[in-house]
């Protein structure tokens, strides 16, 4: 049975934990769904880990949407959500409007995810919500802000807390289903948790969210590099090097 927007803030209810991860081809993103992942996100995050951009501004739209179509492609049953990449829905409203409709259009997708949670985008958010498209929030690191902010730790001090606490209660208010939260202190993930309504998933915010993502390439063992909190279930760097060195061989002994 096919995971739904409605059944997640039921398992929040029911203190069932979301087991998500992110995805960027169909091969894995078969994989990943027939393993039994609740929630597949095509995290703007490919554009470093499949891409092989530094950060994550590059990516466009157009590449967004065919990935997100090949990941389609691969999920029967894990609820598909694509994140809106950079400067698709800052300009304005009437923008990300555009944006999200074509994502809505093009893919499978079940909702889309954007970051940020300043008055202006809390409105963004409102009317995405009202013309139908389900919208997922993202809050505390931003990567897409990087060049601000940096990868560090935030909501740190009281004031950043607070700031962090009362954008998530406006996203709600705006009408998310649910609310990502990346590299903020435990406490604080704890207390946003508990507050408001629609699940948390966290991705170095501590054990307590009501689920947790992390970017694939990052459990494989596949990333060139990857953050503090990601935890490592396979290696195929190794994996991979080690088949790749056996055919090489093969092929030049002519076995
Ligand atoms: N592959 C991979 N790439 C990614 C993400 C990921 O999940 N994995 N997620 C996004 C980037 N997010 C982070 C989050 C934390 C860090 C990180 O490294 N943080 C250090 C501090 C780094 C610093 O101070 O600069 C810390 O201790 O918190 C790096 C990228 C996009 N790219
Ligand atoms: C998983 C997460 C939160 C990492 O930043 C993401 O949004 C992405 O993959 O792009």
């Amino acid at each position: 049975m096919p995971v739904t927007i409605a059944q997640l803030q039921k398992w929040k209810q029911q203190q069932k934990p979301i087991a998500a991860l992110t995805a960027s081809d169909y091969a894995i993103a078969k994989l990943l769904d027939k393993a039994g992942v609740d929630m597949i996100l095509v995290g703007d995050s490919l554009a470093m880990v499949a891409l092989g951009y530094k950060n994550t501004l590059p990516i466009t739209l157009d590449d967004m949407i065919r990935h997100a179509q090949a990941v389609g492609r691969g999920v029967e049953n894990a609820l598909l959500i694509v994140d809106l990449p950079f400067l698709s829905y800052q300009v304005s409203a009437e923008e990300a409007m555009r944006s999200a409709g074509r994502v809505f259009k093009e893919t499978d997708a079940k909702g889309i995810k954007l970051e940020g949670g300043y008055p202006e985008m809390v409105e963004t958010v409102r009317r995405l919500v009202q013309a139908g498209m389900p919208v997922m929030g993202h809050v505390g690191l931003t990567p897409q802000s990087v060049h601000r902010i940096g990868y560090r730790v935030q909501g740190v001090t009281t004031d950043a807390a607070n700031e962090i606490v009362e954008q998530s209660k406006a996203l709600v208010e705006a009408g998310i289903f649910a609310l990502l939260l990346e590299n903020i202190p435990a406490e604080l993930a704890t207390k946003i948790t508990e507050l408001i309504p629609v699940p948390t998933i966290g991705i170095g915010a501590g054990q307590a969210c009501d689920g947790q993502i992390l970017v694939t390439h990052d459990v494989l063992g596949l990333s060139d590099w990857q953050p503090p909190f990601a935890r490592k279930y396979a290696d195929l760097q190794g994996t991979i090097t080690e088949a790749i060195k056996q055919y090489c061989q093969d092929v030049r002994t002519k076995s």
